[in-house]
């Protein structure tokens, strides 16, 4: 694992934005994986800003989303899809055809998960996997206790993630209590991982992850078993 320190949020925002321009620029047709949530906001105004600079263009790569909440639909502002939008897609040169999100909304969600880990499959696995992680060490939406062997599932999000991302929600409640996500096993297979962590309601997590223990209890810990891992961190210590 590489670990890097970023001077400030702006600064990891850069270095993660630089590895995956890189990676584009060198290889048009990559197949990028991508997370959501707060830390990768910055990430994301690095490639449009990037794109909008004539470096790079999105027009042959293809996308991979970690996960998407069960029973919100793709248009409410709380989804991950309204959320890429909002952040990246509707600002670049990507086709519509490669991007890709699990479904939600599907009226049978194992069906979706299948389909949704073929179609990785079918474009050749992820090149790059960008990942956020949670205060409990969730990565996607893996939760601790998650098998490190599964492909994309129907999880059952805990009290701590639901609590965590209320503040895209009006309450509580209305916070999905499940979600679909990548496996544990997909994230791995991922050529290349860049993990981000910024903040101290990370710190724990952070902690937890340098002391190099893997275990199942905290999802993250797993990638310590990958041979190409970057670790890109800021506010904490
Ligand atoms: O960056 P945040 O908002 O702390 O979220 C941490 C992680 O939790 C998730 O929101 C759960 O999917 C990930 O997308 C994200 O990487």
């Amino acid at each position: 694992m590489k670990w890097i320190e970023a001077a400030s949020y702006g600064e990891m925002s850069k270095i993660a934005a630089d590895l995956f321009i890189d990676h584009i620029q060198k290889d048009s047709k990559s197949v990028i994986g991508l997370a959501t949530g707060g830390t990768p906001e910055g990430f994301y105004k690095e490639l449009v800003k990037s794109y909008e600079a004539g470096e790079i263009s999105f027009s042959e790569t293809t996308t991979f989303n970690l996960d998407e909440y069960v029973g919100i639909t793709e248009e409410s502002e709380a989804s991950y899809h309204h959320y890429m939008k909002k952040h990246l897609f509707h600002y670049i040169d990507i086709k519509p055809e490669n991007i890709h999100l699990p479904n939600g909304s599907a009226p049978d969600l194992e069906k979706a998960a299948k389909e949704y880990e073929s179609k990785i499959k079918e474009a050749g696995g992820i090149d790059v996997q960008l990942l956020g992680i949670g205060i409990n060490g969730h990565i996607g939406f893996n939760e601790p206790g998650s098998s490190f062997e599964q492909e994309t599932h129907i999880v059952e999000l805990t009290a701590s993630t639901r609590e965590a991302n209320k503040i895209y929600f009006e309450r509580l409640e209305d916070v999905p209590t499940h979600a679909i996500t990548i496996g544990i096993q997909t994230i791995m297979q991922a050529k290349k991982i860049v993990l981000l962590i910024s903040g101290a309601s990370k710190q724990e997590a952070y902690d937890r992850l340098r002391t190099g223990q893997v275990t199942e209890q905290f999802p993250a810990s797993v990638l310590h078993l990958h041979g190409d891992v970057t670790v890109i961190y800021t506010g904490v210590s």
